[in-house]
């Protein structure tokens, strides 16, 4: 039997204090025993009960697990309790340890290696991991595309997109290097069962006979990924571990088409092995949207239509299409950012308290949101694109300038929507989103405006704009992540001045940490076989139905989207939505 040490990784998965949270054993209390390589140990606090339990799982299984009710038990007494209770025998029943080679392989396939999310983001991720010791110690990773080319040419286009974090340079280059090694292409087409089973034989080949964990990351063209589930899962599938497959969005068009994606897959794969991204589920400031709710006594007491005036879901970039308007002309904006990130967001916000922080439980509630929402009604969303616009001697291009978009293209980059959710919590209390492209800044956010004080014993004060005195919680998202309240507070002096300032957690400030890219939280976590931050079949079809109405309708009446010049603050129809509901957007804001 080999020994092992519980994991290094910073980011290993562990659930306490009612929050999953990934914390690094040190070199000093890590777990020495026999047993297989792969098996760690989760520690989690239930807040409702007090109890503390500790349990151990190996390759996404759980092998045993101790409950202590004293709410203080040191979690190294939770930890030896737990392995004094299970016997290796256990851990290999129970783990499908063969007995022969105590460790199990990862190998992670990167469907569509040649393309620009593979470069950008999943390869700079999987070095991240790697860099950090997340990666189990067998591990291989695999380019598979149509395009030609050698091992070589792979490590050599992939060297090109690493980075390391800034508080992390020790040994990079060797860690550059050493990852590179792992790294191998197989050139094959995606609707080919034969070029997958010659990929298989590789695979196996790496994989030397140990239990065989496969992944496979679809990041390729939507209008593909049927078929390369298909042919991956016939010819490619693990013979003797799990095979999950990580799809990327866009998850059909409406909810029809969406349904028969979902279908379609199903003919393959499990729902359990699916693992649908929405990487905003994986940024940092969205994790803690649900500690900050369920982990801090002052604000669920607020969190309802009893304080809240409106919340706003709020997403620009200030760049264009550019390079993707082939993609994007077919989705829009709203099937591009709201019917997805925001409206995720929304729902992590709006749901109820979930029975656990297992992922089951937690999509549950998502569900339940979604369902009580209303679908979103034409005369509540306002659309529009983007015209060339020149600024200190630069012209910026219209939408319909790219190449790859028809001259007479319809396609909102810009839309607002005001949406209701019809539960007891939230009845009239008014969501507004909006997202654009080409917009004047870069940022995602989350504003939550309260109402105004009752009574008017500082309205004078105030003057007469009562908005400009309301509380408002901001959760910048990105950049810069921060959440601050903006309260009023005197100034300092002999007379009665009010003022509005920040209460703020900067995140830049407070922590030395970069934080981990969403795609890193992501992998692991598929990699570890937690599901909590990936999407549900029902919740798809919840969030499609929401939209697929609205979506039918403007394409059917043609509505011409309202111009907006490149770099500005959007169209002005935002503005009247808006102030239907009595809204002011709070990204409008001077003081911000
Ligand atoms: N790029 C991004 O920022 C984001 C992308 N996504 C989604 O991720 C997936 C991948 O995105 P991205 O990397 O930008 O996509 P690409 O357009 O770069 O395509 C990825 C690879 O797929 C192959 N491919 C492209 N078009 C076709 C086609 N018509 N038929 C067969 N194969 C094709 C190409 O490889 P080869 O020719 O070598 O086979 C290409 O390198 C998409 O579903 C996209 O919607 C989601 C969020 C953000
Ligand atoms: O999913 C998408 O997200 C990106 C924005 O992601 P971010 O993490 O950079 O904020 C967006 O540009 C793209 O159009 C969309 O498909």
């Amino acid at each position: 039997m080999a020994s092992f040490s519980a994991t290094h990784c910073p980011y290993s998965a562990s659930i306490n204090g009612g929050q999953k949270q990934r914390f690094a054993f040190s070199s000093s209390s890590s777990l020495r025993l026999s047993a297989p390589a792969k098996a760690k140990v989760f520690l989690h606090h239930s807040p409702r009960d007090s109890h503390q339990t500790a349990v151990l799982m190996q390759d996404g299984v759980v092998v045993s697990e101790v409950t202590h009710k004293e709410i203080e038990t040191p979690k190294e007494k939770l930890k030896d309790d737990l392995l004094s209770f299970t016997s290796t025998k256990e851990l290999d029943a129970k783990s499908g340890f063969d007995g022969n080679e105590n460790e199990s392989t990862v190998s992670i396939t990167v469907v569509g290696a040649s393309g620009d999310l593979a470069k950008k983001k999943i390869f700079p991720a999987l070095f991240a991991l790697y860099y950090e010791d997340c990666l189990p110690k067998h591990f291989t990773i695999y380019g598979y595309a149509r395009s030609k080319m050698t091992d070589a040419e792979l490590r050599n286009m992939v060297s090109k997109t690493l980075t390391c974090r800034i508080d992390k340079r020790e040994n990079c280059s060797e860690k550059m290097d050493q990852f590179l090694k792992r790294c191998f292409y197989h050139s094959g087409q995606y609707d080919s069962e034969e070029n997958f089973s010659q990929l298989d034989k590789k695979l196996k080949k790496q994989e030397g006979g140990r239990v065989s964990n496969r992944l496979f990351y679809l990041s390729i063209p939507p209008n593909i990924f049927t078929e390369a589930v298909k042919c991956s899962s016939l010819s490619a599938s693990s013979g003797n571990g799990w095979t999950r497959v990580i799809v990327e969005k866009p998850f059909g068009r409406d909810s029809e088409s969406s349904a028969v994606l979902t279908k379609a897959l199903k003919q393959y794969l499990a729902e359990d092995q699916i693992f649908r991204i929405d990487h905003y589920l994986g940024k940092e400031l969205v994790e803690n949207l649900s500690v900050l709710r369920f982990a801090n006594l002052i604000f669920e007491p607020l969190w309802s239509r009893r304080y809240i005036r409106n919340v706003q879901l709020i997403f620009s970039e200030d760049f264009g299409t550019e390079g993707r308007g082939g993609y994007f002309d077919n989705y829009g904006i709203i099937r591009d950012i709201m019917q997805n990130h925001l409206l995720q967001i929304l729902a992590l916000f709006a749901m109820e308290t979930p029975v656990s922080l297992d992922a089951e439980d937690i999509r549950n509630e998502k569900v339940k949101v979604l369902r009580s929402m209303r679908p979103l009604r034409l005369e509540d969303v306002v659309v529009g694109q983007y015209k060339s616009h020149s600024r200190g001697g630069v012209t910026y291009p219209s939408y319909t300038d790219d190449k790859t978009v028809p001259k007479d293209s319809l396609t909102p980059t810009f839309a607002a929507a005001a949406l209701f959710i019809d539960n007891a919590r939230w009845d009239g209390v008014p969501f507004l989103m909006k997202a654009g492209k080409a917009l004047h800044n870069r940022g995602a956010e989350i504003r939550v405006q309260f109402r105004h004080v009752p009574g008017n014993l500082y309205n004078r004060n105030f003057g007469t704009d009562l908005d400009r005195a309301t509380n408002e919680l901001v959760i910048r998202v990105q950049p810069d992540e921060a959440i601050f309240l903006k309260i009023n507070n005197k100034v300092p002096g002999l007379g009665m001045r009010l003022d509005r300032s920040n209460l703020n957690l900067h995140y830049a400030a407070r922590y030395s940490k970069e934080i981990p890219d969403a795609y890193e939280r992501l992998l692991l976590d598929a990699i570890e076989g937690e599901r909590r931050l990936f999407i549900r079949s029902d919740e798809l079809d919840a969030a499609w139905a929401l939209f697929t109405p609205v979506l039918a309708e403007l394409e059917e009446k043609k509505i011409i989207p309202e111009s907006y010049p490149y770099g500005s603050r959007g169209p002005v129809g935002a503005h009247y939505l808006a102030a239907r509901y009595n809204v002011r957007w709070g990204d409008l804001d001077i003081e911000q």
